[in-house]
């Protein structure tokens, strides 16, 4: 947890390796190293460059060779074209035919290496837009991958919609970037570059005036440059936050509509983008949107451009006015000043282009910082082991998993609020194949300490162990996939029922063995009555069952992990009393020889438990069996008075039977 204080480029220190695997203390929590907005790593190209692997590195050098060969020809064109048009005033030529002979020479070469020069262009722009398209798809996986790989506690602070617009539009600029302004930035300051000595070459004097008015429209354009990059940034950082506000809203349509939030839904996103129709004029009203971001870029780009090229074609024919002199002069030929015009004209798109290439650059290196903080992102869980041996010395990955459970003094706080104790010295002690049953008041860490038996979140004192191995020295994949989870609402995937009932089993499975799980789960009946059975797909995140059917699905597919421990989160939602006693057979079924840990909701649940585990306040306050706990333990009778479940299920008289002394006599609504 020290780590997420440092930047991910920091080298471990000794600090580090004193919170290593198995520790039974961890450190103090810290928050969760970004806050999501701000999340950036140092923008640099050479970060970029480094995305690329062999294939396009190699491409990357055909491209180049293209390049200059293009440029080369490009650039000799016109020194041909100029002995053409010497040839058209040369007083020592008297005779036309010969005259036009030698133009026709001079012509068709150069007709020839510009022909040359265009396919040599194309080649060259194709090659660059294979690399472009290699390298972001490239990006693309390993930014997926990390995502995947970290913390619960990253979710937590980071929202979908921010992690969906680094994958998709953040990476789309980069690719621009690699594949097109990079390599037009580069091209054009060689082909400047080379144009520059050409000039010189033709005449130094003439050369030396050109040069002088770059560097002065390159010096006074730089300013606008940055600020267009700026701009650039601050546009992509506001659509970033749009896109997370749109992606929440559209994943929650249901609850959306059910609270009539379309409108509001709108304005938050409209508050962000600036709908224009809200605008009475054109100019845009003092807030953060991208339509007024993005005003002020047009306006800046576009002054920047004609800056650049007004102040370029401009200066060019102060070039050729200088020229005209030196002609007469004698210092240069007609032809050389012909060139001479060329390269200035070759000079001034290649700066035109330069400085659209370069703020470009700027654009994608914004979002690269963005990308490339997520890249480099340690995950806090499992905590990246500082040498091979390290990794073979502490994780431990057992042949099986019994199933005895321990918490020792464990004390947590979500790393989001550090400051806000979840579970104070929380101690218990669960044997394996039996059910636990963990009841308490709502925010009493019930869920948290099912989450942290996943390793969701690593704790902040104490110890957790399964079969006496600290459970942050257990290979997480192996702990992971021999613990099933059934959630409160269970999530599903936008697939068929199959292929949900399969999702994380990793061995092969007949479909004797899925049919037995699903009846198992009371699952099968429901499946096999849909027009396409097992096939049929359950919508994004299963909205095509019903609440009872996802759990049944859920439980079928935590049988078929064959988990050794079974965690519960039982629906607080009511189902229908049908539905609710077929989870509950479910459930029954599912129980038998495993470790179950169910935060319990059910009177039913409940009393079958094992040990039932009472939580107030953040800490344990009881545990025993159902009938000691209603004799002993207040907080248990007021638990057991107030479940809302047992209200439904049970009338006043039968109440009073089950909890004598506990309910009296005038106690007639509880
Ligand atoms: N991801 C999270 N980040 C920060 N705080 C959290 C997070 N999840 C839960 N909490 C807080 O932790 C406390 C315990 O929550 P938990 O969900 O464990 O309670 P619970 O006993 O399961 O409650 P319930 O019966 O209502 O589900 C609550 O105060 C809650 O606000």
């Amino acid at each position: 947890m020290i780590e997420a204080e440092k930047s991910s480029n920091d080298p471990p220190t000794s600090e580090d390796s004193n919170q290593g695997h198995g520790s039974p203390t961890s450190s103090l929590p810290s928050k969760v190293d970004d806050n999501a907005a701000l999340a950036y790593s140092k923008p640099s190209v050479r970060k970029l460059f480094h995305l690329m692997d062999k294939p396009e590195k190699l491409m990357q050098l055909v491209s180049f060779v293209l390049m200059i060969g293009s440029e080369a020809a490009n650039l000799i064109t016109p020194l041909i074209v100029a002995n053409a048009y010497d040839v058209l005033v040369d007083p020592t030529i008297s005779n036309d035919e010969e005259r036009m002979t030698a133009i026709s020479y001079y012509m068709i070469l150069a007709i020839i290496i510009s022909i040359a020069g265009i396919i040599a262009g194309f080649l060259r722009v194709t090659v660059q837009g294979v690399v472009g398209e290699r390298v972001v798809a490239r990006l693309r996986c390993r930014l997926y991958k990390q995502i995947l790989k970290q913390e619960i506690a990253f979710f937590d602070e980071h929202k979908s919609g921010e992690l969906v617009s680094r994958l998709g539009s953040d990476t789309t600029l980069l690719q621009s970037v690699v594949s097109q302004s990079l390599p037009d930035f580069f091209t054009q300051t060689i082909k400047a570059i080379t144009a520059m000595i050409l000039m010189f070459y033709l005449s130094v004097k003439l050369a030396g005036l050109a040069l002088g008015g770059v560097v002065l429209i390159f010096l006074l354009s730089a300013p606008m440059g940055k600020l267009l990059g700026q701009l650039s940034k601050q546009y992509q950082d506001i659509l970033g936050q749009a896109q997370t506000h749109s992606t929440e809203a559209i994943g929650s349509m249901r609850t959306v509509q059910a609270f009539a939030a379309e409108r509001k839904e709108e304005t938050r996103y409209n508050n962000k983008i600036g709908n224009p129709d809200d605008i009475p004029l054109w100019w845009p009203p003092n807030e953060r949107t991208t339509y007024r971001v993005g005003f002020f870029k047009s306006m800046v780009q576009s002054g920047f451009f004609s800056f650049v090229f007004g102040a370029g074609f401009g200066f060019l024919n102060v070039t050729l006015w200088y020229g005209f002199y030196l002609v007469l002069q004698d210092e240069m030929t007609l032809g050389d000043l012909t060139a001479f015009n060329s390269y200035i004209i070759s000079i001034g798109f290649a700066m035109g282009q330069m400085a659209g290439s370069i703020a470009k650059v700027f654009e994608g290196l914004g979002a690269s910082g963005r990308v490339f903080h997520l890249l480099e992102r340690v995950p806090q869980i499992p905590k990246t082991p500082l040498s091979d041996e390290e990794k073979l010395d502490a994780i431990i990955k057992p042949q099986t998993m019994v199933g005895h459970v321990k918490l020792e003094g464990v004390s947590f706080s979500y790393p989001s609020r550090p400051n806000q104790p979840v579970l104070e010295d929380v101690t218990l002690t669960i044997p394996a194949n039996t059910t636990t049953a963990l009841v308490g008041s709502s925010g009493a860490g019930k869920s948290t300490i099912v989450s942290l038996l996943q390793r969701f979140y690593d704790i902040n004192k104490g110890k957790i162990t399964i079969d006496d191995h600290d459970l942050q020295s257990l290979d997480l994949v192996w702990l992971r996939q021999h613990i099933g989870y059934v959630q409160q609402e269970p999530t599903l995937f936008g697939l068929t029922i199959r292929e949900n009932m399969l999702y994380g089993v990793e061995r092969d499975v007949t479909q004797e063995e899925l049919e037995a799980a699903s009846k198992d789960a009371h699952a099968h009946d429901f499946i096999i009555d849909m027009p396409e059975g097992y096939e049929t797909l359950v919508g994004e995140r299963g909205v095509k069952l019903s609440g009872g059917q996802k759990q049944r699905v859920a439980i079928a597919r935590a049988l078929l992990t064959n988990c050794r421990i079974l965690l519960l989160d039982e629906a607080t939602s009511a189902l229908d009393a049908e539905s609710e006693h077929l989870v509950q057979q479910a459930i029954d079924k599912a129980v038998v020889g495993r470790t179950v840990i169910v935060v319990a909701h059910r009177l039913s649940t409940i009393r079958q438990a094992d040990q039932i585990v009472v939580m107030d306040n953040h800490r344990v306050v009881d545990v025993g069996v159902h009938d000691d706990l209603l004799e002993k333990c207040p907080k248990y009778q007021d638990l057991i008075k107030r479940q809302s479940i047992m209200m439904r299920n049970v009338s006043q008289s039968g109440l009073k039977k089950l909890l004598p002394g506990v309910i009296d006599e005038d106690d007639e609504d509880v």
